[in-house]
């Protein structure tokens, strides 16, 4: 049975499909969970029947353990689970070839039961899977983003930045846990793109669908829920948390169901945002692929720019104080900088090129900690290979950034916080440095992203010296918490004004 397996997938079709007819279905998916499909050469920890590697998978923190597994089984090795093979990537080159090079091979997305349920039937931009359709989705929202990004992101980043610092100043020196107040800066970049609006702290309408968006995604990344994939018998059974998934579905397609409303009542053919935009190219009169798209693809994108943008900028502007903390020194290089290259003024981005050290700061962070350790799973839309082993079709790949970013063969000292890699001279590859992905599925928001963490850390750390606590507390965790974003754990921090 091994033997057939692994030449069905080896694109023998015609070889393996009488001998495989005569299998019985059971048998087949028995030898499917004992002996995978994969090339044999492919190394992997021993996998339990049935369960395969489930333990493995249910660590706390995966990116360390998958990290942890390459030091054993080299930079791509194996992961069962129910009756899904996994591929796990744990370098850089290895990364770039199966999503750049070989991006027509490896652009899909698994099709799961809740995955689907989860993207409407999967017509979102980073759930849905590869096809035309999904094609001419992500190039009308690409286009739309772009459009209204190119003049007025800045201004708009710039407002939030402003208000950030107002927010702090007004703590008065109050020790504070920052994390609501960069998930709020955060997410007004992006309702400002997409709907023109922006809202308080104290707002509760923002607050309910943030509230709602981050439990959708803990839940879809609970155990409970995403047995149900692997398991269709458990399906039958009541399940609470998946039973909460629904309601918070529900609630979001309400929530979001009611802006969009909001704006086509405005004159939404002015296109003003991003939303605006789309509404405007997905109802086209005739023709061409955009016939396809419908308004529960605009609902989707608006989604997915939501909860792609929201939590994973806030994360790593929580993870730079919170290394700022424990390295002082730092933060007041990038001062001393800012204030020699631009004297008083707050800086533009167009400074960046000016502003070597704070850029550095920024990569090392991206770099210790992607804020999507573990990207979105890929699958293989056709038979390929990956490092020279063969790769069969519907094979899940897992782009390990977490562990690529922490690889000793590229890295000197990987887990060390150290910027000055990042400046010319200090040895820190920007090849190898691959927060966003890459390929047909490169993240949407990166240029949005980088804007984003530049101007937010540059006014930060030009109003603000950040100090612990206090003296006795000790300073924040630097493991973090990983689901699909890596967080840092909850901690306060004093922003202590500096004198301009
Ligand atoms: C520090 C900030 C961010 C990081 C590190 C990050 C990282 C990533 C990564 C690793 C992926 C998966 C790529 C893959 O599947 O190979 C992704 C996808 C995506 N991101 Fe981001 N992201 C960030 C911010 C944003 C922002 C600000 C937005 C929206 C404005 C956004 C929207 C998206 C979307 C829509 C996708 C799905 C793309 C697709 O499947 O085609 N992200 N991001």
């Amino acid at each position: 049975l091994c033997r057939q397996t692994v030449r069905q997938s080896d694109g023998d079709a015609k070889a393996s499909k009488q001998p495989e007819a005569a299998v019985p279905k059971v048998l087949r998916s028995l030898s499917k969970h004992f002996c995978g499909t994969l090339s044999p050469s492919l190394p992997g920890p021993p996998s339990l029947p049935l369960l395969g590697n489930m333990f493995d998978l249910a660590q706390e923190h995966l990116p360390i353990h998958l990290t942890s597994l390459a030091l054993r089984y080299g930079n791509i090795y194996r992961l069962n689970y129910g009756n899904t093979t996994m591929v796990i990537l744990n370098n850089s080159e290895i990364i770039r070839e199966t999503l750049v090079k070989k991006w027509s091979d490896f652009a899909g997305r698994p099709h799961s039961y809740t995955g689907d349920i989860v993207s409407s039937g999967g017509r979102s931009i980073s759930l849905g899977d590869f096809s035309e359709e999904w094609k001419a989705h992500r190039r009308l929202a690409h286009s739309a983003l772009h459009r209204c990004t190119t003049d007025s992101l800045h201004p708009v980043i710039e407002n939030q930045a402003h208000h950030l610092c107002k927010v702090l100043r007004d703590y008065n020196g109050k020790a504070v846990d920052l994390s609501k107040d960069f998930t709020v800066a955060a997410s007004n970049v992006i309702t400002t793109l997409t709907f023109g609006k922006s809202y308080d702290k104290s707002s509760v309408e923002p607050q309910k669908l943030q509230d709602c968006l981050n439990e959708i995604v803990s839940l879809w990344g609970s155990p409970w829920i995403s047995a149900l994939d692997s398991f269709p018998l458990l399906r039958k059974l009541p399940n609470p948390p998946f039973t909460r998934l629904m309601k918070e579905l529900a609630r979001r397609d309400e929530l979001i169901g009611k802006l969009i409303e909001e704006l086509k009542k405005s004159d939404h053919r002015e296109g003003g945002t991003v939303t605006s935009s789309l509404l405007q190219s997905f109802k086209p009169p005739q023709g061409g692929d955009q016939m396809t798209l419908t308004d529960t693809h605009v609902h989707m994108t608006t989604v997915d720019l939501l909860i792609g943008g929201t939590e994973t900028t806030s994360a790593l502007l929580n993870w730079t104080v919170a290394f700022l903390l424990h390295r002082p020194e730092v933060q007041n290089k990038v001062y001393e900088e800012l204030c020699g290259v631009l004297d008083v003024r707050y800086p533009k981005y167009s400074d960046r090129h000016r502003l070597p050290y704070l850029c550095a700061l920024i990569n090392e962070m991206l770099r210790l900690r992607p804020v999507a350790p573990l990207a979105v799973p890929h699958r293989a839309i056709r038979n390929s290979s990956i490092a020279g082993h063969f790769i069969p079709k519907n094979t899940i790949i897992i782009p390990n950034l977490y562990g690529a970013h922490h690889d000793p063969k590229v890295w000197d000292d990987p887990y060390s916080f150290k910027p000055e890699r990042f400046l010319e001279g200090g040895g820190g590859s920007l090849r190898a440095l691959i927060p966003f992905g890459g390929g047909a599925r490169l993240c949407l928001g990166e240029a949005v992203a980088k804007m984003e963490l530049f101007l937010f850390t540059a006014y930060l750390l030009r109003d603000f010296q950040f100090l612990p606590a206090r003296n006795e507390e000790p300073l924040p965790d630097l493991q973090g918490v990983a689901s699909v974003v890596l967080k840092v754990k909850p901690y306060t921090v004093i922003a202590n004004p500096r004198e301009q």
